[in-house]
């Protein structure tokens, strides 16, 4: 018990005179010797000794209660207190300060667990939602526009190129916690679509709160925001989703749900920007976001080597005809009026020239796209994955991925499944849940049937690219 502070209420018990009990002096030098305390104002304790003296004037319960060394109630003190008005001299009686802002020591005990269980609490539920937010977010069905279409600019000459970049939709200001919770979905986006990126508050798989420093944003104990060490670069419909949602399994992976289309379309937001949309990520995982449109936009390679020489970059590719079916009918499921495949295929359908600065077509001449990521990109640094065995053999596929990030072979067999109404393998267990999951509506969709003739003039066109490709990968993919 310390020394009381300001009084609040004072109750004098009525002086005590040397004819009754010791004088003051005597008393305080008494209690000097026992307490080793010079000043006057001493504990309960300290008091006992003279109970005695003072005995008729305290109730029993305060009587033990100084003996037992506690006080008279809550918070009370007992003091001596000098008198010297008295014709004796010195006098002394006993008074009893009552401070109503000194609790009891029970009181205070419980006070004390109450406040540690609380800053418990706050920390447990603080790590808690560090942790879920950095947790790979649940849009396994929701493909937030998954690997829509990049807004591509098709010149005359058949390449491929962005629109400059655009700017970051104005916001309202938003609590970090709003902005973990916000998605890019990207619209419809094609040669004939609107195409937008929008921001909804959808799912807690993209974009997080904003942080000043580039390249290390440290969230205490949970991890930090880092640049992408690996990207799915491409291709559009080429499986992207499906890969990056079966590589979300593995511990050691986390990814930015959404695209982020920041080497083609929000270049001018900054590195900054960009690292801001990553999860959060502990030492030895690699940190992964996919935008299938960056492949084919020629200005991506020499950016994401500006960010690092070192990334490793993931395309998946599919038989260039069935991709650019894909993409057609991705395209139709949101506008429905557009001119069949066919009328696109050609420039002129006489003489069956193909259109090659259609975006469909142009996406497939993988080897001309190759040919630019070599300039910055060492070939084994780009790791070429097959659609097709995507969905006949995901596991082997996904073994030769995680080789490639040098991740241990966590993800095998049996984390999949092949669903007979989906048509595709399908995770038995996707991250973030325990529910065996598919992809969305938007991928595996049923595709328009085509001319065969119109096919085989395709599959006529692409060949020649086609075996370039496999010479320059090493791998024949098999799709003639
Ligand atoms: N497991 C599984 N489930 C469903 N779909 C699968 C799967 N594996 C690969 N695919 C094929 O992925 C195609 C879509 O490719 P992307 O995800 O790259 O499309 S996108 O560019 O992101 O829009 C999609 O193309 P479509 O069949 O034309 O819809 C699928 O054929």
């Amino acid at each position: 018990m310390g020394k009381p502070g300001p009084s609040r209420r004072l109750v004098n018990y009525p002086p005590v005179g040397p004819t009754v009990g010791p004088t003051f002096q005597a008393l305080v030098v008494k209690i000097q010797s026992l307490t080793g305390k010079k000043n006057k104002a001493w504990g309960v304790g300290d008091l006992a000794f003279f109970l005695p003296h003072w005995s008729k004037r305290l109730s029993d319960t305060c009587q033990n209660n100084v003996r037992s060394g506690r006080g008279c109630g809550g918070g009370q003190r007992l003091l001596l207190v000098k008198h010297e008005s008295l014709a004796h001299g010195m006098e002394c009686s006993l008074s009893w300060y009552h401070s109503e802002f000194t609790p009891p020591a029970a009181f205070r005990k419980k006070l004390l667990l109450l406040l540690t269980m609380l800053v418990l609490w706050l920390y447990i539920f603080y790590s808690c939602a560090g942790l879920c937010l950095s947790v790979p977010g649940l849009g396994f069905s929701k493909d937030g526009g998954g690997g829509e279409p990049g807004r591509l600019k098709v010149s005359a000459g058949g390449s491929v190129s962005e629109l400059s970049p655009q700017p970051r939709r104005q916001q309202e200001p938003l609590l970090p916690a709003a902005r973990e919770r916000l998605v890019f979905r990207s619209a419809s986006r094609d040669l004939l679509q609107d195409d937008r990126v929008e921001l909804t508050e959808e799912s807690p798989t993209a974009v997080s709160g904003h942080s000043s420093k580039p390249f290390e944003i440290n969230l205490g104990g949970y991890g930090a925001k880092k640049l992408p060490q690996a990207i799915i670069i491409g291709v559009k419909k080429g499986g992207t989703r499906a890969l990056l949602e079966f590589l979300r399994v593995h511990p050691d992976v986390r990814a930015v749900g959404a695209e982020p289309h920041f080497f083609d379309r929000h270049y001018a937001n900054g590195m900054e920007w960009y690292q801001d949309l990553m999860p959060r990520t502990l030492d030895g995982q690699i940190t992964m976001e996919k935008t299938p449109s960056y492949f084919v936009t020629k200005e991506v390679a020499a950016r994401i080597y500006a960010m690092s020489k070192d990334a490793k970059l993931i395309v998946v590719v599919r038989d260039p005809v069935t991709r650019a079916i894909s993409d057609y009918t991705q395209t139709l499921s949101k506008k429905p009026d557009i001119p069949s495949f066919e009328s696109l295929t050609f420039k002129n359908r006489t003489t069956g020239l193909i259109d090659t600065s259609w975006s469909a077509i142009q996406i497939g001449i993988y080897a001309k796209h190759l040919e630019n990521w070599l300039q910055y990109f060492p070939m084994h640094q780009i790791l070429f994955v097959s659609g097709e065995r995507l969905i006949s053999d995901p596991a082997g596929e996904l073994g030769k991925v995680q080789d490639f990030l040098g991740l241990k072979r966590i993800i095998t067999d049996k984390h999949f499944y092949f669903n007979k109404t989906k048509g595709f393998p399908c995770l038995k267990k996707p991250e973030g849940s325990s529910k065996p999951h598919c992809l969305g509506k938007t991928k595996g969709r049923t595709h328009p049937n085509i001319d065969p003739e119109v096919v085989q003039r395709l599959r006529d066109f692409y060949r020649p690219f086609n075996m370039k490709f496999y010479q320059m990968t090493g791998q024949n993919f098999g799709w003639d």
